[in-house]
């Protein structure tokens, strides 16, 4: 009997475990834009935040599994510049390229001037050394891009380290915080009469895009398990909705400590994490949170920090064609991390308004472009490997989401929107 190299090679595909490719999205998605939430979030408070982060995710679901049902008519391999290309012409292929590399290096800033901040009020008030942001970024870079200069393999193992250390972080944080919650915070019970929170609601939602954002990692998903979009659909569930419950649970705990009327000062300095831990240290009022917050927030940032410009210089190197040997991947680093780094020195504190603008590109590529590429390739092929549950009309439905959300930044950038500070 012959058996074809294909049919053997999706054979051998089809072993592959959902584990790793779930680890792999879950890594994604739980990153530092879950410190934006609660100071984003503050303004429409905890019910509704709820509400938010539900509708978000569904949508964020959709819009991954339609980049899936697009991706799947194409070679493995394929990335958004083929698909884009092919089904929706020039346009669309410039502006997906451009949003692209602008969230990664928008969140590559993000994630130096967060890291900066909490290493220094780490050094600041546990080693008493007072070095600035600034300069702990510039060094925090180096270190980072000499890891990333150094091997991809030194990268992966050290990026599993860290999240192992987050996680634990994570449940003894939550474990502690929760004994703190109070209720009376959740309900907001002390705002005056009158209070409304609706008018804030627009403005939340490129932080919680962010947030719930992997979607970059679709065609990498395509080409670790084959054409399987069955373990494909499993991978982002699972990551997802892992971060929808730890988000929930993360405002259930912060709001649940922090009033709402105590996020304004936090606001009023920038919102940047150490800002934040900071404010929450004072209110917990006991040296042991002290320790686990800090512990938390630095392993936190440093992992997403790892991962997300891991897929910057990649994608640098993919774009400049530059080699994979020491010269080659040293001008890479340099291209990477130069960039964000000078910013950071400059600007240290835009870890806030650097995720909104996130959100605003990200909205493009993750949002509206495969809401077009689904509705395109249904046309062209028919899309018999994979549909997306919800016909044309949910394609339109995740397309509008994605225009309300550049919409609403866009006005708030220029103070049309109410903000709460
Ligand atoms: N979801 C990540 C950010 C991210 C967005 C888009 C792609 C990849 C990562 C975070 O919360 O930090």
């Amino acid at each position: 009997m012959t058996v074809s190299v294909e049919a053997q090679g999706s054979a051998q595909v089809k072993k592959k475990s959902v584990i790793g490719g779930a680890m792999i999205t879950t890594a994604t998605v739980v990153g530092a834009g879950m410190f934006s939430l609660p100071v984003a979030m503050s303004g429409v408070w905890f019910s509704w935040s709820i509400g938010i982060l539900v509708v978000t995710c569904f949508i964020m679901i959709m819009a991954g599994f339609m980049l899936l049902e697009a991706n799947l008519n194409y070679h493995i391999g394929a990335s958004f510049d083929t698909l884009t290309k092919d089904l929706l012409g020039r346009f669309w292929n410039i502006a997906t390229n451009i949003t692209f590399a602008f969230v990664l290096y928008i969140l590559a800033y993000a994630y130096i001037s967060g890291s900066a901040a909490v290493i220094s009020q780490t050094l600041t008030q546990y080693f008493t050394i007072g070095i600035s942001s600034r300069i702990t970024g510039v060094i925090f870079t180096i270190i980072v891009a000499f890891i990333v200069w150094w091997s991809s393999t030194a990268v992966g193992r050290i990026t599993t380290i860290l999240l192992l250390g987050k996680f634990i972080a994570f449940f003894m944080t939550f474990a502690s915080l929760l004994g703190y919650v109070q209720v009376d915070n959740l309900m907001d019970v002390v705002a005056p009469e009158g209070t409304s929170y609706l008018p804030f609601l627009l403005m939340t939602l490129p932080f919680c895009i962010v947030s719930f954002g992997f979607h970059g990692n679709v065609p990498s998903l395509v080409k670790h398990y084959g054409k399987d979009p069955k373990r494909i659909v499993s991978c982002i569930l699972i990551g997802t909705l892992f971060a929808l419950f730890l988000y929930v649970f993360w405002l259930y705990c912060t709001m649940g400590n922090i009033s709402r009327a105590d996020f304004k000062p936090i606001i009023a300095q920038g919102g940047n994490i150490d800002v934040f831990i900071t404010a929450m240290g004072a209110i917990l009022n006991s040296a042991s949170m002290d320790v686990i917050l800090t512990f938390f927030a630095n392993f936190a940032v440093a992992s997403s920090m790892l991962g997300a410009t891991l897929g910057l210089f990649d994608y640098i190197a993919d774009l400049c064609k530059f080699k994979d040997d020491n010269g080659g991947r040293a001008k890479t680093a340099l291209v990477t991390y130069i960039p964000p780094a000078l910013l950071c020195s400059i600007y240290p504190n835009g870890f806030l308004y650097a995720i909104g603008y996130a959100g605003l590109a990200f909205a493009v590529w993750a949002i509206i472009v495969p809401g077009l590429l689904a509705k395109a390739s249904r046309e062209k092929f028919g899309n018999p490997m994979f549909r997306t549950w919800g016909g044309t009309p949910l394609v339109y439905v995740v397309i509008v989401f994605g225009v309300i959300t550049m919409l609403a930044h866009i006005l708030s950038t220029f103070n049309i929107l109410p903000t709460y500070s």
